[in-house]
């Protein structure tokens, strides 16, 4: 089976609109199997967000290489990039992002109808992640009627909503208090494994980096 990400070479600055340039990743390589779990670990400003968006393709090196599920994404055009995106990859971040005006059911629902989905099949799918994580009961409750541990949950299923190959995570249990955090963490482990997805989840929290499959560290624009 092909590896969920491939990240070769990669190379990346920023100017900051003067001469002098901030080189962020040196060389960053880097791949996922289908099915694994891999723990990013990285100190504040290494780098770890930036490569976050340039494997979810929300960014592009300025060398390097990027494979989804076998696929070179590289030179794709606009388009390409966006149906990949959309198809093979699911984010989570440190803060939920729910749509704030929609109900934890449409917020798991929505992405599923953009990717061509029928409303009934996107609803029982969005149910039964609801359910899996615990927050089935929460399904017309708005994100500010939900408690943080069950927003972050809502989030899991909507990442999850469109069955990517790749789940890219950062942070994701950072704004919660440690005990919360611990069990959301596992109930985002259970759905993974339950997938088959491969994952690469960045964080500070060296417990949980323990539980996952591989630990890999970025240093000095490296992963090692
Ligand atoms: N769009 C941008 N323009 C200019 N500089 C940027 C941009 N994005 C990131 N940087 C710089 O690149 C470096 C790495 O940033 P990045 O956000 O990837 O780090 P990080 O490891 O995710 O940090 P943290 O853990 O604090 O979120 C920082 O020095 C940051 O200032």
């Amino acid at each position: 089976m092909s590896d969920a990400l491939v990240l070769e070479g990669l190379e990346k600055g920023y100017n900051h609109g003067r001469p002098s340039q901030v080189q962020v990743l040196r060389g960053a390589s880097l791949s996922v199997a289908a099915g694994e779990v891999v723990a990013l670990v990285a100190p504040s400003g290494a780098g770890k967000s930036t490569l976050l968006h340039i494997a979810g393709l929300l960014d592009t090196p300025d060398a390097g290489q990027v494979m989804l599920g076998g696929r070179a994404m590289t030179g794709l055009g606009d388009r390409a990039m966006t149906e990949a995106r959309r198809g093979e990859v699911g984010f989570i971040y440190q803060f939920h992002h729910l749509l704030p005006e929609f109900t934890a059911l449409e917020n798991v629902v929505i992405p599923q109808l953009a990717n061509g989905v029928d409303k009934a099949a996107a609803e029982a799918r969005a149910m039964s992640l609801l359910d899996r994580v615990g927050v089935a009961g929460r399904a017309q409750h708005r994100p500010a009627a939900m408690s943080g541990g069950e927003q972050q949950r809502v989030a899991f299923c909507r990442a999850l909503a469109n069955e990517p190959r790749l789940l890219l995570a950062d942070e994701p249990t950072g704004n919660l208090d440690p005990g919360t955090s611990d069990q959301v963490f596992g109930a985002l482990m259970e759905l993974v494994r339950a997938t088959g997805m491969g994952a690469l989840i960045a964080t500070h929290n060296m417990e949980l980096a323990a539980r996952m499959d591989r630990v890999v560290r970025l240093e000095a624009g490296r992963v090692v």
